[in-house]
């Protein structure tokens, strides 16, 4: 294994050795990034940056396990994921695991780019024999032209992270032994200047389907959603017999679109490019609007789709798709320091509806980095769910407009399964 490092935005370096696809030197992540620069102003497209490995937004997530799914969560696209948890590998990893949904109409190498993070950083990967059939992490990284680095003090870089924020980072390696030269240096925090910062980045084209794509309820295991542990068997499969979703694929969860296969809804995709009218046209008892990767901020023409939307159609949504509906109704999403990415984060429920007990709490499965600022929502719309920790909004509730949102992951993938009653929930809206 070679000697790599993590270099952050303020030049804090964290040594590691690097696996799965070697380490770039900083002279190849520079030719990279010029190249990406030329294609980009030539191809008149505003944000290359997202396809440019080694370099993003560094972010902690505190999950035991689960590593398969993180790595190919489209919300990770542009994030360079530090698992807190020491160890990593030791179960291997199966293709079948993936979180990635439908990507119908993308160009082969997009549909070939499985690994969503710029890069992964563990501090120690497991390097034994894993069970028949399942590949080495170390292999999974190689074959998906991803660095991994391990040997990593991830406790000290995470306490840095949670003191001073996530900032980007880039993982390189020295063109001599151990150490950068003083011009490496240079030219890696150079890069880190030049490349964009997380708030602002709109990064939701590069994911999702980029055609409309139809899943039947009858179907037993639509081929876009083969694999899962964790919904196989829903306890209230088939209640909702006959429920058409109408999904507005900002870079959707396989295990999203499995949830709702289990409740015995069809489903009808659109690409995140689709107008309301589009997706009224579908003719759907609900829009869903999904999760995705980057600042909900930015992604006018989503909001905008769904602004047409409010009160026509009961609306759902996940994490960036409660963001955006969040926006929709004339509320504020800002970024938060480190956000929450892992699977032990307690929410409560504040409004509730029938038999349901009162003010419960739930351990959560999530990734998120922005939020959505609570005194900026307008009369009409509650929180339905809020963070234990830290008191911020983790879900909506508009009665009058018929919405239900979270912001976490009731789909867990990875994660614990709590709050997957939440999507009984949402068809309680219809
Ligand atoms: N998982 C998601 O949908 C993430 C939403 C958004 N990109 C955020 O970081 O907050």
């Amino acid at each position: 294994m070679d000697h790599a490092l993590l270099i952050l935005s303020d030049g804090t370096v964290f040594p590691g050795k690097s696996f799965g696809a070697p380490a770039p030197t900083l002279e190849e992540m520079a030719g990279a990034a010029a190249h990406e620069g030329r294609e980009g102003r030539e191809g008149g497209r505003s944000d290359l940056s997202c396809r440019l490995r080694d370099i993003g937004e560094v972010v902690f997530n505190t999950a035991m396990s689960g590593y398969g799914e993180v790595l190919t969560d489209p919300s990770y696209t542009g994030q360079i994921v530090v698992m807190t948890y020491p160890h990593a590998g030791n179960y291997g990893i199966d293709e079948a695991w993936s979180e990635t949904g439908p990507q119908e109409g993308r160009s082969q190498s997009a549909r070939a780019r499985k690994v969503k993070p710029a890069a992964l950083i563990v501090r120690s990967l497991y390097k034994g024999p894993v069970p028949e059939g399942r590949t080495k992490l170390a292999d999974y990284l190689a074959r998906n032209s991803i660095t991994g680095l391990t040997g990593v003090d991830t406790r000290a870089l995470t306490l840095d992270l949670r003191r001073r924020g996530s900032r980007n980072g880039l993982v390189c390696r020295p063109a001599q032994g151990s150490d950068l030269t003083p011009e490496e240096t240079e030219l890696a925090l150079k890069l880190l200047r030049d490349f964009p910062a997380m708030e602002g980045r709109g990064l939701i084209d590069t994911v999702g389907t980029a055609s409309m794509v139809h899943l039947p309820a009858s179907s037993t295991s639509p081929s876009a959603l083969t694999s899962t542990s964790a919904s196989t068997s829903g306890a209230a499969a088939g209640t909702d017999q006959g429920r058409h979703i109408v999904f507005y694929d900002c870079g959707a969860k396989a295990n999203i679109l499995r949830e709702f296969h289990d409740l015995g809804c069809s489903l009808t995709l659109f690409p995140a490019s689709a107008t309301a009218e589009e997706l009224l046209a579908a003719g759907g008892d609900a829009v869903m609007i999904s999760n995705g990767p980057g600042d909900p901020a930015v992604l006018g023409h989503q909001v905008e789709q769904v602004r047409k939307l409010l009160g026509k159609t009961p609306l759902l949504g996940i994490c960036l798709g409660h963001q955006i509906i969040a926006e929709a109704v004339g509320a504020e999403t800002f970024k938060m320091k480190f956000g929450h990415h892992g699977v032990n984060h307690p929410v409560r429920e504040e409004v509730w509806q029938g038999e349901r007990e009162k003010g419960r709490v739930f351990v959560t499965s999530q990734n998120h980095g922005f939020a959505v600022r609570e005194e900026s929502l307008p009369e009409g719309v509650l929180v339905w769910f809020r963070n234990a920790n830290d008191n911020t909004v983790e879900g909506l509730w508009d009665e009058r407009r018929r919405i239900r949102t979270a912001q976490f992951h009731p789909e867990s993938a990875p994660g614990p399964i709590d709050s997957r009653w939440i999507f009984s929930a949402f068809l309680e809206v219809i």
